[in-house]
């Protein structure tokens, strides 16, 4: 199940095109480092992927067939990004914020050092780090394919980041999901990924 775009370009309304001709794949399994300087894109290009943004031309294929919407049901390709409380309705307990897509197993919950008595708390209870563990779990359902990891550990200590990325990785690994890291640590990149594309070259 190939991740693929082509020819795919953007722009926020009428402003400056941030890509044209993007013609970019990531294969099941692989692990692929997008870099590049502040306000280039990479976000953006992220959202396209994941069905948060319609390219103004080319298209996004998920094994050949165009990637539907977010708003149509479980997206196969799924997106952490960095402010994990932006992404988390601040009405929800974390019991059903972490049920919201799929039921995750005590085990993903142990692995991603998820504590039993979070479940009944409201997320302005939790600091960052741990709601940032309910995120990535929701992202982690059986249909995904392609996870893309937007800055998904910036804010973390160094052990919550390893925590986490073991978690990812050992699933990643068990279901053949690729990932699409951004990132501006460059350890992070170089130790995680197989390849790494600059969002300069994405145009090129
Ligand atoms: N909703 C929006 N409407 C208009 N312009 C936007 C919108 N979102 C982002 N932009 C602009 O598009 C450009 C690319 O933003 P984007 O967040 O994709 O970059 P980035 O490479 O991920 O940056 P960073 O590394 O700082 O996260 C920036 O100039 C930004 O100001």
């Amino acid at each position: 199940m190939q991740l693929r775009t082509q020819n795919i370009a953007f722009r926020y309304g009428k402003e400056p095109w941030l890509f044209k001709n993007v013609n970019f794949t990531v294969d099941p399994g692989e692990i692929v480092g997008l870099v590049g300087p502040s306000g280039y894109g990479k976000t953006t290009f992220c959202r396209i992927l994941a069905g948060y943004e319609v390219p103004n031309k080319g298209s996004v294929t998920l094994n050949g067939r165009p990637i539907k919407s977010k708003r149509k049901g479980y997206h196969p390709v799924q997106l952490v990004f960095q402010h994990p409380e932006k992404a988390i309705n601040p009405r929800w307990k974390m019991g059903k914020v972490l049920n919201e897509g799929w039921q995750p197993d005590q085990q993903l919950l142990d692995a991603l050092g998820i504590e039993e008595e979070w479940l009944t708390r409201f997320p302005n209870e939790l600091s960052g780090g741990e709601l940032q563990r309910f995120c990535v779990a929701r992202a982690l359902g059986p249909d995904t394919r392609y996870l893309i990891a937007d800055e998904m550990t910036t804010m973390l200590d160094a052990i919550t980041q390893a925590q986490i990325w073991k978690a990812v990785l050992k699933i990643a690994e068990q279901r053949e999901m690729g990932i699409i890291v951004v990132s501006h640590e460059v350890n992070l990149i170089q130790q995680l990924c197989h390849r790494v594309i600059e969002i300069d070259h994405l145009n090129t």
